[in-house]
Parts: C-alpha cells; structure tokens; sequence
C-alpha cells in the first residue's frame, strides 16, 4: 500500500509523531505538519507520563492512555513497559470493567478491532481480513462478553477486553502489536440497561443461543483459521453455558485456549503451589473447596485436580479431595442442573449425614474443612469472618484466594483474611492488592489472575509454532513461576509480583515452548528454543520505516 503523509500520521502502527527525524520528515512529506521540534522516544515518554500523572482518577488516566495507543503504538508500549505494575490495574482490571460498562457512551474510535454480528454472517470474512489489512496475524482475542469479568452481559461493549488483554500480552510478553487482532462477536445481549439505551452501539435484542449461535462461532473460528493458519485463537469471557463446550469443540483441533478455563487454572496451581512451598505442606494433603463452580471455578478444580494425578495420586483418591460449591450449596451428584464440567466433582449425598443442610458455604465449611478456599462466585463479602475463622480452626495454614473480579466483587478483601487468621492465611487476589501489616510483618499478597500467565503461554506457544495447546504444556506454566519468590521470608507472597510481570512472562514462555518441542507438537523445525522466543518478542522501538509513498 501506498502512503500519504496524512495515512501516515494516522497510522498507530507507524506513526513516531514529534520523533520523526528531520529525513523522515523529508523523506515522507512530514515538514510543516509537525511541530518543527524533534523529540526522542525517551522525551515523548516523559512528557506523556507527566499528562498521566495528571489526570485525576483512574479511568481519566485509561482514556488518556487509550487516545495515546490510538495515536502512537510505540510510545504507548514504551510507556507501559517502564511502568508496568502502575499501568496494569489502569490499563487492565479493574478499571478495564468501567469502560466496558461505558463503552458507548465513551466510544470515541474502533481501535483496530473487529466487531462481528450474528445478523451479518456474510461479513466476517471480509471484516477479518480488512481489519487485519495486510498484517501477519498470529494472536487473536476473541470475546462474545456474556460472562465479562464477574459483571455480566455487556454486548458488543464487551471488545475491550480483547483490546485490553492483548494490551497486556504486549507489555508482559513483547508480543508485535501488528500481529494481534481483537475481535467482539455480537449475538445481541440480555443486559437491559443496554437494550434500553439509546446510545448503545451493539445489536439491539436479545442474546442468541442454540444452533444459530454454535454455527456463527463455527464460521467465524473457520473463517480466522482460514486467513491466518498460523493463529494462537483465545477466548475469553464467553458465558458458562458456552464457554467449556467451545473450548473442547476446538482443543484439539487447532491451537486454542480458553483463558476463564486455562488461564485461570494455572494461576491457581501455581498460586497453591507457591503457598505450599511457604507452608510446606504436600499438594496431595488438601482438601480443595470451590466458592462458585462456574467457567472459572469448575475450569481451576479441573487443573489442581490433574496435578494431584501428575503427583501419584489415583484419581478416585484425588476426587474425594474437592468441593465445589455454587448457588444451591455443596454439588451433589443427584443434581440434574449440574454442568458437565461440574459433574465431575459432584458428591453423593450418602458421604454426609446432614447432605440436606448443606446448602450454603458456611454449612459447606463446616462440615468439609477445606484446607483450600478458592472464590469465584461473582458474590461481594462471602468469605466471612465467621467462614474465615471457622476454617482456619481446622487446617494450619489456609489457602484462601478470593477471585472474583473486578473489586467491588471480590469475596474478601485480603487484610480481613490475614487478620482473621492472625497471619495464617496464605493469600492471592483477583485483583492487585497493597502488602498488609500485620503484628510486624509486612504480608505481600500474590496477585491470582490469569494475565499472569497468559501472556507468555501465547509467547511460548506462537514461538514454538504449536499444532496446539496440550495439557502438559499448560502444566509446564503452572509450575514455570515457582522459585521466583523466596518462601523463607516472612510474609511472602504465593505468586512473584507483577513488577517482574515481563521477566517471568520469559520463563513462562521458555517452560511452555519447550514442552511443545519436547511432545513434537512445533510445526517449524525449532533448534534453538530461546532464539524462537527471542525473536518472536517485540521491543517498543522506532525503526526505519519500509513504506511507499503515495507522491
Ligand atoms: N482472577 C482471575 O484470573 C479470574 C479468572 C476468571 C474469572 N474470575 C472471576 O471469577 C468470577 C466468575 O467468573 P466465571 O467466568 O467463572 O463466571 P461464571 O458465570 O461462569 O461462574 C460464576 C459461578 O458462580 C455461581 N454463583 C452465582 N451466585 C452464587 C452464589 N450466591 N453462591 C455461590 N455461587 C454463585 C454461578 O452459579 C456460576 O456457577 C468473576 O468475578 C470473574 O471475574 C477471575
Ligand atoms: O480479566 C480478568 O481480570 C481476569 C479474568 O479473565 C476474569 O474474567 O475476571
Ligand atoms: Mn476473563
């Protein structure tokens, strides 16, 4: 394609702005358009920081953050890469789920996504290749955002959590943002608000399901695979009735990955194993309980329970040691609403003399005795003192990992749990939390979300050129993040801290690519499995630009 100097000032993906340098300025047509000062990346950093600072709340600073990303790829990046813990809850959760709510009224550009109607099927495939204009595609986030977060159906406003997540796979991984696609596949929504406002800009009816619904996922997933062979597909935040059954439709066909599911799973693993390094107790010795047995939560006892398998345990064994809980109280196998992914866990009420009573989680608590607490109910507050306390009566040191997001939904907040457990808590959160002081020790509090990992299994995963994503690749992860933290400190936290987030995304990666090659699974001849993943990261740079100019 051919360049203006106006396309090119316009371009995100090349645009350098007041750092054009005075050849390119002459070279492209660029004299006189710009103010005559030539800047370094490292001044238009600065200066763009400083307008961050000044913003005075959080989603002000994500929508001066977002007009830059809008403007300047490069400089965006460049910005989020010096300042990645400050910028993830900004960028990323927990704010992420205001603009979603508000993404109409806020709407100001489509930012490079996608946006697929169940009413306009004929349209996907020139929409994809379109948007991709050209560009290489090997990452792509999809969403049909029926299950956002813990907030529910948001409709098409839904896309900027596949704008955001693949934000994140660049900051942490140094995934080439010319190589991603976010895409939001509209099926009409259930959120009446949005029905009922005039400024919203999805299609306005209800939520499709059933044969229409599989097959428009079914064509999109077809059409993707199509343009881009060499695609890494990720779902995300799709609803629980859709989102298990479309992960094992596609896992073993092509190279996907359900993050709610997968993503999740491996934090938590990696999170309990970080805890059991601290306690140093045995993986095979706990009681595992799940406080809402949705994606999330079923999607998590999936992965823990493998690992109790990986670590000799035969599975009748390793089934007696969990617990699923949802809104009708513990799971039982009598239960003809169950899930799939539920059933697996479910009980039968012969195992408790009071079954019948067992409709709530602090019944459930009591009667069980987890040692392992894990929350993903979408329900604020419900690990209380009462629950907290009661479980810590009967196990030494608790594993208690609140995760519902975004905060206002979190099932505890991590200061009541060290406090109610005098220290003895071993804690991860959903969303980023300050270090706690208690009785002189500072708690360092371990941040279980999946964009811990996500970013670099798809690093490892795309670098390895992976038919697909196995189990044992998803294992390697979990266990990739262990003996960053030193668990002889007191205090310490279950999972490394996300100001290492672009270090450890490398480790993850390496863990990752190397399983792929180790099970044959790289299409590419690999040799050398760290110059793959090497070369595959992208540094936020100006380079020489390589375009034709229109005149
Ligand atoms: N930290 C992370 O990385 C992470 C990852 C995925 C999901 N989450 C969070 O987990 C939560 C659930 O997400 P999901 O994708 O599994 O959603 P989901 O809708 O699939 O599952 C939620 C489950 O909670 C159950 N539930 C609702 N009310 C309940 C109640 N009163 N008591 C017990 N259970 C109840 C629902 O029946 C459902 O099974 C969200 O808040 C989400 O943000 C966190
Ligand atoms: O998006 C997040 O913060 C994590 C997770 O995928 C979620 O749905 O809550
Ligand atoms: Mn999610």
């Amino acid at each position: 394609m051919k360049y203006t100097a106006q396309q090119l000032l316009h371009d995100p993906f090349l645009n350098k702005g007041t750092a054009f340098t005075q050849a390119e300025r002459d070279a492209y047509g660029l004299n006189g358009l710009l103010p005559s000062a030539i800047q370094s990346l490292s001044q238009q950093v600065k200066q763009a920081y400083a307008q961050y600072e000044s913003k005075n709340d959080n989603l002000q600073k994500r929508l001066f953050l977002m007009q830059l990303f809008n403007t300047n790829h490069v400089l965006y990046y460049k910005l989020f890469s010096e300042h990645i813990a400050e910028f993830m809850p900004v960028v990323y959760d927990p704010t992420i789920a205001d603009t979603i709510e508000n993404y109409s009224a806020l709407f100001v550009e489509p930012q490079n996504a996608t946006y697929l109607s169940i009413d306009a099927q004929d349209d996907i495939e020139s929409a994809l290749r379109r948007s991709a204009n050209g560009r290489d595609i090997r990452l792509l986030v999809v969403t049909d955002a029926e299950g956002i977060l813990g907030i529910g159906d948001w409709g098409t406003q839904g896309v900027d959590i596949a704008v955001g997540k693949l934000m994140v796979y660049t900051a942490a991984a140094g995934i080439d943002p010319s190589q991603v696609l976010p895409v939001v596949l509209d099926a009409g929504t259930n959120n009446q608000e949005l029905l009922n406002d005039d400024l919203y800009l999805g299609n306005r009816h209800e939520r499709v399901y059933g044969d229409k619904y599989h097959a428009f996922v079914d064509k999109f997933v077809a059409t993707a695979e199509k343009l881009f062979p060499r695609l890494y597909l990720h779902f995300e935040d799709f609803g629980r009735a859709n989102a298990a059954d479309i992960l094992d439709q596609y896992k073993n066909q092509i190279t996907t990955f359900n993050d709610d599911i997968q993503g999740t799973g491996i934090i938590v693993l990696a999170g309990m194993l970080g805890a059991l390094n601290i306690s140093k107790q045995k993986m095979t010795d706990q009681v595992y309980m799940s406080f809402g047995a949705g994606t999330a939560g079923a999607g998590i006892a999936a992965r823990v329970y493998e690992e109790y398998l990986q670590q000799g345990m035969a599975p009748e064994d390793a089934k007696k040691h969990f617990y699923l809980v949802d809104k009708q109280g513990l799971l039982f196998d009598d239960d003809p609403t169950l899930t799939p992914a539920q059933k697996v866990f479910a009980r039968s009420r012969s195992e408790f003399e009071n079954a019948n009573e067992l409709t709530s989680l602090e019944a459930a608590v009591k009667a069980i005795h987890p040692d392992v607490l894990v929350g993903t109910s979408t329900q604020p507050g419900t690990f209380t003192e009462s629950i907290v306390k009661e479980m810590a009566a009967h196990t030494e040191r608790p594993i208690i990992f609140p995760l519902s997001n975004p905060t206002k939904l979190a099932e505890a907040k991590a200061e009541d749990l060290i406090k109610w457990t005098d220290g003895k808590a071993l804690v991860a959160t959903g969303i980023p939390a300050a270090p706690v002081e208690y009785n002189g020790v500072t708690y360092e509090i371990g941040q279980a979300n999946n964009a811990l990992v996500y970013p670099g299994l798809g690093l490892g995963t795309i670098a390895a050129t992976s038919k697909l994503l196995s189990d044992d690749m998803i294992s390697a992860a979990a266990h990739s993040l262990g003996g960053i933290v030193d668990p002889e400190l007191a205090g310490a936290a279950v999972l490394p801290p996300v100001t290492k987030l672009d270090q450890f995304s490398k480790t993850v990666a390496l863990a990752v690519a190397n399983q792929a090659v180790k099970d044959g699974l790289n299409v590419d001849d690999i040799k050398d499995v760290e110059k793959a993943v090497s070369d595959m990261q992208w540094a936020p740079e100006y380079q020489p630009l390589n375009i034709e100019m229109a005149d």
